[in-house]
């Protein structure tokens, strides 16, 4: 994280600098919140590696793109893990739907047959 970053976001209103140790602070958080962020890159790099050989076999194999009764199982799991988690469930359901259309809109491009 870029020193700069931590030091620009903390001014008061009247452009005062914050105490050096909130600086510190919201800097440290910040290095985590990076870490955490890379580590969503790599997960979704993964999940969308699995889910493309998932569409080339169904591709292959003329199954439908879209599997309406997988994704109510995904949803009802997620939304539990989310509720024990403390995360919003609608925000984890809205976040696997925006994952979901994308995969499906790879599904469709790939050729059939
Ligand atoms: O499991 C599948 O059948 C997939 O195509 C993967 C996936 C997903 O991204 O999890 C995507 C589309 C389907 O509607 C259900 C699930």
């Amino acid at each position: 994280m870029s020193e700069d970053t931590a030091v620009d976001a903390a001014r008061d209103p009247a452009g005062t600098p914050a105490d050096p140790e909130v600086l510190r602070e919201l800097g440290v958080l910040r290095h985590s919140i990076d870490n955490l962020d890379a580590a969503l890159i790599h997960l979704l790099a993964e999940r969308f590696k699995l889910t493309q050989r998932v569409g080339v076999l169904k591709a292959t194999h003329a199954l439908p793109p879209a599997d309406p009764a997988r994704e109510a199982e995904q949803l009802e799991r997620l939304r539990g893990l989310a509720v024990t988690a403390q995360l919003d469930p609608a925000f984890a359901e809205k976040l696997l739907a925006f994952i979901i259309s994308e995969v499906i809109r790879h599904h469709e491009s790939i050729p059939r047959g």
